[in-house]
């Protein structure tokens, strides 16, 4: 098995800005618990995200919306336990963050003094500047997340390409510019397109990270579930799929069922 270079120690919020200003692309995943993180932290990935995706492919939700802060709490500290060397990302979930600043800061506190992670993702441009702005103040690094941000999905009903209005796209830029400006170490940028995102990575210093946002930004994120092939009923354009484990795991576990069934498992050798 190949394992990609790992040329920094541990990565911090300062390494990926070095990062962009290389040239070097940022890789990205999710995960949710320890194991998982584990797997993806030693085949050297730079960032790992807990997404509140955890809601969809952990919990069965069918938006990003009920999932809790202690849910996602849970979730960060089994990943920090197994991290060696990524650095750790958590999602705010939907409602932590939204009401006011003071709000945003006590979520934002709560995760790092519980699960201890890095860095803190929040949806949105100007509307949260600055809930952003009080998290930063309290030396807490801060992603921000434009674009498609699915904790909105009841706003627009559909999880179609964002920014394609002349007048949608002025604002993503504006608010990409606020964050940079406000003090975050990275944007986010989802399904979007691809000439846009390049213009928002071209016009700011911190690294912006894609997920269907093409190939002109600083990095890329997926979630890992989707890209070994778990969540195969999700199929978005932007997906590359590089396993199919729905059908392994599949033909695994009914080949253990037919074993059992047969009484050819165990066999001598697996027992005392
Ligand atoms: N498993 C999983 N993967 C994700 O990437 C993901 C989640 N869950 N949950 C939270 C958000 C939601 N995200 C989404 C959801 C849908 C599409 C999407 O492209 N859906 C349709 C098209 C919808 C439309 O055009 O109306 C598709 O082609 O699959 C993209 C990102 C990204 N995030
Ligand atoms: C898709 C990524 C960017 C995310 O926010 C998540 O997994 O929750
Ligand atoms: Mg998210």
């Amino acid at each position: 098995m190949s394992v990609a270079k790992k040329e920094y120690k541990r990565i911090t919020v300062k390494t990926l800005v070095d990062m962009k200003s290389k040239g070097e692309k940022i890789s990205m995943l999710t995960a949710y618990d320890y194991t998982m993180a584990k797997i993806v932290d030693g085949a050297g990935i730079d960032v790992i995200l807990v997404g509140d995706s955890a809601s969809n492919v952990m919990a069965g939700h069918e938006t990003t919306l009920p999932i809790t802060l202690d849910q996602m709490i849970y979730h960060a500290s089994s990943v920090v336990r197994a991290i060696e060397r990524a650095l750790v990302v958590v999602d705010l979930p939907f409602g932590t963050y939204q009401s006011d600043p003071k709000e945003a800061l006590r979520s934002a506190i709560r995760i790092m003094k519980e699960s201890g992670g890095h860095a803190v993702k929040l949806e949105g441009g100007k509307e949260i500047k600055e809930s952003i702005k009080r998290i930063l103040n309290a030396g807490i690094p801060v992603m921000g997340h434009l674009g498609l941000t699915p904790q909105s999905i009841y706003k627009f009903g559909t999880y179609t390409v964002r920014a394609k209005e002349e007048q949608e796209a002025l604002q993503l830029k504006e608010d990409a510019l606020m964050l940079e400006r406000a003090g975050c170490f990275a944007i986010v940028l989802e399904k979007i397109p691809a000439a846009l995102a390049k213009e928002v990575a071209k016009s700011v210093s911190i690294p912006v990270i894609g997920i269907g946002a093409g190939d002109g930004v600083d990095g890329q994120v997926l979630v890992l579930h989707d890209m070994i092939g778990m969540t195969h009923e999700f199929n978005p354009r932007f997906l590359r799929r590089y396993m199919n484990l729905y059908e392994e795991m599949t033909a695994a576990i009914s080949q253990y069922v037919q074993d059992v069934k047969s009484m050819d498992f165990p066999n001598e050798k697996e027992q005392y």
